[in-house]
């Protein structure tokens, strides 16, 4: 498969870009910050983009505002080798990663640097904003990169996953890439021998309220967890349908805060009402790939095992011998997970 353009105006496009080929490499990354730190998941975007080619400076864009901000970008300066600079758009139109702001900033950082690639990870945010900052640069972006085989060559999953697919990226630059997280080990923060990349500022004064979009923030519904991050936890206890209702599902999340892990669900589990969407793992949920992952009462339905079957290792307990799960499975246990959770909670010890 080779992405192609259909042009409706080639001439213009040569003013925004320089074809992809005569380019030597050169990445923006869109970093994600919390709490004063870069989230993992956009340090596998600057690990992507360092496999990009040897000589590929990186610049990070961070957007936000507030002193956390600030914090996350003197952070990102020294946390991979290959950053060579960090970009700061500091403004209140960034606090929320509201897809039309980013992509008009996208497009200004791009027109200005005329980066070769543009990089996100394939989660929520980077499914938001980069398809609009693509269709405001032209370009079609490759989604949901596991490989990346020189600067125009990458491996996507297709078909929920059964099959690779090799893109070969012919169109103009920049050549955008959303790229799973799972499939770029993050690297320790901190380890940078390097004295550091420059941090600047992004010159936002042509960003006027008009360019800016319509969209507002309302608001945030988030649940306040001690629980690891499922997109990044190194174990993740997940539970189907057949834990029949929200009252049990709890089984679960005891035997995860046991194991310091995090909670996932099948989508028949979130479409019962068990637990809320966000926990969905599979195809139309969050791709993960834990180091132990453990289903109960989990079928393996291949939409679900899109999202976790590059996991390390896998633990199923399934009463069917017989179901798909037991396919992936390193580890299986035909038997009720009625008998086996409990069994599980009383003989694991109390986390300290
Ligand atoms: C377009 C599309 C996208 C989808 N995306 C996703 C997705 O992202 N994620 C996802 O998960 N699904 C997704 N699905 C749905 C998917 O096809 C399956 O329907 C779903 O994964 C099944 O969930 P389940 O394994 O919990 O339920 P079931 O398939 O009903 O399986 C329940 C399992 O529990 C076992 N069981 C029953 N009782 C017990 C017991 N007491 N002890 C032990 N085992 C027991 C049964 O043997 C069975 O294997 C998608 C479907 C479509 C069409």
């Amino acid at each position: 498969m080779a992405c192609r353009f259909i042009l409706q105006n080639p001439s213009k496009r040569k003013l925004l870009h320089s074809t992809f080929a005569s380019r030597s490499a050169s990445t923006l990354v869109l970093a994600e910050h919390e709490g004063g730190s870069i989230k993992a998941q956009s340090l596998s975007a600057v690990v992507a983009a360092n496999s990009i080619s040897r000589d590929n400076p990186v610049s990070l864009l961070l957007a936000g505002s507030g002193s956390s901000l600030q914090q996350a970008a003197e952070k990102a300066a020294t946390c991979h080798p290959c950053i060579s600079q960090v970009l700061v758009a500091d403004s209140d139109k960034f606090a929320y990663p509201l897809a039309e702001p980013w992509g008009k900033l996208i497009q200004l950082v791009q027109l200005k640097g005329g980066y070769s690639h543009v990089i996100a990870t394939s989660s929520s945010f980077g499914k938001n904003i980069l398809p609009r900052a693509a269709a405001l640069l032209d370009v079609s972006p490759v989604t949901d990169v596991v490989e990346i085989n020189g600067p125009n060559q990458f491996i996507r999953p297709i078909y929920a996953g059964n099959a690779l697919c090799t893109v070969r990226y012919t169109g103009a630059s920049p050549c955008m890439l959303s790229v799973r997280s799972t499939s770029f080990p993050v690297p320790p923060l901190g380890d940078s021998k390097s004295d550091g990349a420059s941090i600047s500022e992004v010159d936002l004064s042509t960003l006027d309220e008009e360019s800016i979009g319509k969209s507002r923030f309302i608001k945030l519904s988030s649940e306040e967890t001690d629980r690891p991050d499922l997109g990044s936890a190194r174990v993740v206890v997940t539970g189907g349908r057949a834990l029949k209702s929200a009252e049990n599902f709890k089984m679960i999340e005891k035997l995860a805060e046991k194991l310091g892990a995090a909670v996932g669900a099948t989508r028949a589990a979130v479409d019962a009402g068990f637990v809320p969407n966000e926990l969905q793992v599979g195809q139309t949920g969050k791709i993960v790939a834990p180091e132990l992952y453990m289903a109960f009462g989990v079928s393996g339905a291949i939409q679900h095992l899109a999202g976790m079957k590059d996991s390390k290792v896998i633990v199923a307990v399934n009463k069917d011998a017989d179901a798909p799960i037991f396919q992936v499975a390193d580890y299986g246990l035909v038997g009720d997970l009625f008998e086996a959770i409990p069994d599980l909670l009383e003989k694991l010890p109390e986390k300290k």
